[in-house]
């Protein structure tokens, strides 16, 4: 299905190289300390004026994203618009590529996505403050899919502070059957930890050198995920995932952000294909993916 005209932003997936998670806070968030990185695999979000607000969604997994006022490229172009006063009779197409529910934040990538294309539609000319603060609204990993490149999130993810990145990652993405629960992960978080004292969360200095001076080698001693334990529990299947990257020869593997993907950190672009190819045969995943990394953030492509 295609939208004749309008503005098209493309939006890329991310994982957290770091994901360091504090205790539950009295509003039912965690304080994180949340390294993002954009990689290289996207969804495009197309709108276009139409007589009635619309949606429609292709690609895979596209029958488990929701048509309705819930979709987070919905709840971004009627956000915009209640701002504006605008009434948004629009039709939201979403071409997706990022996995459903595969914590890589493609709902919150398709919610950045839908507010730059309907800002340039509508002509608000909203700062990046404004589109910031409207994306933290969306949902805590909004803000980094408006962004990209690399971040600490601090606060509830949502508080971000660019980071250098001094070369290009290779990845592969291993994706699941199947979506885990953002919520169920932390609340499996919570379970594991009950009774003891989740320290402050904070990002490792060496990662962040890492990302820095482009250390591939340092940077794969450096990823953890404190949301892994909580994953695994969930679904104790992705320690095979996750087996079967590192015996292939990736540098080091991890749970994307609450699951169900697995990131895999490897040397060059010829260990990505071999790395990709391993995880395939192993019968482990739905599909493996190579992709490079630090990827732009949410971008018109087209009309605008
Ligand atoms: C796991 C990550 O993807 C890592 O980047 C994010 O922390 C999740 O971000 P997100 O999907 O944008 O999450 P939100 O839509 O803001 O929140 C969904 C739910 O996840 C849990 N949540 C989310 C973020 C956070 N810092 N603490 C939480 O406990 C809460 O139960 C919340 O109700
Ligand atoms: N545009 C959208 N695309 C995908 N899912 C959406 C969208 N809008 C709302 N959702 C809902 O959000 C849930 C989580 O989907 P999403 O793909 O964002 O998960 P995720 O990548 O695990 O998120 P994160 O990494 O930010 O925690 C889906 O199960 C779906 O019900």
């Amino acid at each position: 299905m295609s939208v004749s005209r309008g503005v098209t932003v493309r939006v890329p997936a991310k994982v957290n190289v770091r994901l360091a998670v504090g205790g539950a806070r009295p509003d039912g968030y965690h304080d994180l300390a949340n390294v993002f990185l954009a990689v290289g695999l996207y969804d495009e979000v197309t709108v276009a004026e139409a007589a009635a607000p619309a949606v429609t969604c292709e690609g895979p997994g596209a029958d488990q994203v929701p048509l309705d006022r819930t979709n987070l490229a919905v709840r971004a172009a009627e956000l915009l618009a209640a701002r504006h006063g605008i009434t948004p009779n629009v039709h939201l197409h979403i071409r997706k590529d990022i996995p459903v529910a595969g914590g890589m934040a493609g709902g919150s990538a398709d919610g950045a996505g839908a507010l730059l294309a309907c800002d340039a539609l509508w002509g608000c000319g909203s700062s990046r403050e404004e589109l910031l603060s409207l994306c933290a609204e969306l949902g805590s990993d909004v803000p980094f899919s408006l962004v990209g490149g690399a971040a600490l999130g601090t606060g509830r993810g949502e508080l971000l502070t660019p980071l250098e990145v001094g070369g290009a990652f290779h990845w592969v993405f291993a994706m699941a059957d199947g979506g885990l629960s953002t919520p169920a992960v932390y609340a499996e978080f919570d379970r594991l930890n009950r009774g003891t004292e989740v320290p402050p969360p904070a990002a490792p200095p060496a990662l962040l050198e890492a990302l820095r001076t482009g250390d591939t080698a340092g940077l794969a001693d450096a990823l953890g995920n404190d949301l892994q334990p909580a994953a695994l529990s969930l679904r104790p299947s992705l320690a095979a995932t996750l087996a079967a990257g590192t015996e292939a020869g990736a540098l080091a593997g991890l749970v994307s952000g609450s699951g169900p993907t697995t990131a895999f950190l490897v040397k060059d672009a010829e260990a990505a294909e071999s790395v990709a190819a391993a995880l395939r045969a192993s019968g482990t995943c739905r599909e493996a993916r190579p992709a490079l990394a630090p990827a732009p953030g949410a971008t018109v492509v087209a009309g605008g």
